[in-house]
């Protein structure tokens, strides 16, 4: 099997992914030889339980070494779940990320993938954050190379840009007409700022709801401007890009609207995120032809509406070109996996800033173990 990942001919791959906002697992199927997307195949989604989600929020900021056994299994047993009986020639498993300290500790992704290995009876593709961090660059973000495979697949003929609005926002501008992802040229990628994370939080302390459905909160309030101006004066929107963030590393903005009604912090924080993004296209060598949106964030339409006024160009999601902005992270995972099997790099100066571009993932197969 794996001399057939090896040989540079189309597979099925199968990736998985738990993202920021530890709401569950994402797994889907995308056939490719590691350069081109041919297909993407069947996506399923595991929830995590609210008991779950408690032993993993609890698990944030943890480091390895730490009595990490509960949320392991958690991670482990969502993931068993998820991907058994797909189907798929290898897997990429980007585990659940804990911690992220590039210019630090490094970064956490829990997960083992040598045990899924075992209980899938594949090869699985794991750690891919590790050796590009080693190498002096960021970890993340790691979308960017497969997003420059789907500007191809969508047949884009100018620069385009997918943002991701998970947790934490992250943006990648992509000239198609460079062919290879790691030449010069071709992607600027960077996290952009808090996306989610910060009005997730704001719900659950103030109403004891997980996210804002459909902005109706934000809907009904005023911006404060002064709280956003404040916010912009933050040095990350200066910083040059490559540049990541941890989910938490916008934590204390919460307190910028902590006076404000609930609708009016709604409203300023998501407005934050919106100009974050907006300070992100303005490290862009040219404003994109399109914005396209992945990620829960698209699914708000204040959110969706303060880009749409802040920018000129068209911001519109994935789903527009035909992809599917609720699984792109885990098929990223899949097309990255086949790279890492074949020697192919995944990550760049321009996308995380490591000194030679890397192909970062650690390859195991079962009966290794
Ligand atoms: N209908 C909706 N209305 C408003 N917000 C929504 C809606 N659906 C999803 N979201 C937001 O999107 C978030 C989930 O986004 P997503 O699944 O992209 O995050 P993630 O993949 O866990 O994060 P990351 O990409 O940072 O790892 C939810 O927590 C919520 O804030
Ligand atoms: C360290 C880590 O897990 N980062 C995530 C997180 O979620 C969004 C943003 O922050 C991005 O940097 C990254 O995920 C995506 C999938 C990436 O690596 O492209």
């Amino acid at each position: 099997m794996l001399k057939a990942v090896g040989d540079g001919a189309r597979v099925w791959a199968l990736g998985a992914m738990s993202g920021t906002s530890l709401d569950g697992v994402d797994a889907a199927l995308v056939e490719t030889d590691g350069q081109d997307i041919f297909a993407f195949g069947e996506t399923r989604y595991r929830a995590y339980s609210a008991a779950e989600q408690k032993v993993l929020a609890a698990a944030l900021g943890r480091w390895p070494g730490d009595d990490l056994a509960d949320a392991e299994a958690v991670v482990m047993g969502a993931h068993i779940e998820a991907l058994s009986g797909m189907g798929g020639a290898l897997v990429g498993f980007h585990g659940q990320t804990l911690a992220h300290e590039p210019g630090g500790r490094g970064t956490h992704q829990l997960g083992d993938g040598a045990a899924l290995a075992e209980a899938l009876g594949l090869p699985v593709v794991w750690d891919f954050r590790s050796a590009d961090v080693r190498l002096g660059g960021q970890g993340a973000p790691l979308a960017p190379f497969f997003h420059h495979a789907c500007a191809r697949h969508i047949g884009a003929d100018a620069p385009v840009a997918f943002l991701n609005l998970g947790g934490v926002g992250n943006l990648t501008w992509v000239d198609p007409s460079v062919r290879r992802p790691e030449e010069p040229g071709a992607l600027i990628a960077f996290d952009t700022g808090p996306a989610n994370a910060p009005i997730n939080d704001l719900m659950m302390a103030r109403r004891g709801l997980p996210y804002d459905e459909g902005g109706r909160l934000a809907r009904s309030g005023t911006v404060a401007d002064g709280a956003l101006e404040l916010f912009l004066e933050e040095a990350y929107f200066l910083k040059m890009p490559p540049k990541s963030l941890d989910r938490d590393a916008f934590a204390d903005m919460i307190d910028l609207v902590e006076e404000l009604p609930d609708a009016d912090a709604a409203a300023t924080l998501t407005a934050m995120s919106a100009a974050a993004v907006l300070r992100g296209i303005e490290h862009c060598p040219a404003q994109p032809a399109r914005l396209l949106v992945t990620g829960g964030g698209r699914h708000n339409p204040v959110m969706m509406d303060m880009l749409r006024a802040a920018l000129d160009c068209e911001v519109a999601p994935v789903e527009d070109v035909g992809l599917d902005g609720d699984m792109l992270e885990a098929q990223a995972f899949g097309y990255l996996a086949v790279r890492v099997a074949r020697g192919l790099p995944t990550s760049c100066a321009s996308t995380t800033g490591v000194r030679a571009a890397v192909s970062g993932g650690t390859l195991s197969r079962p009966g290794e173990g």
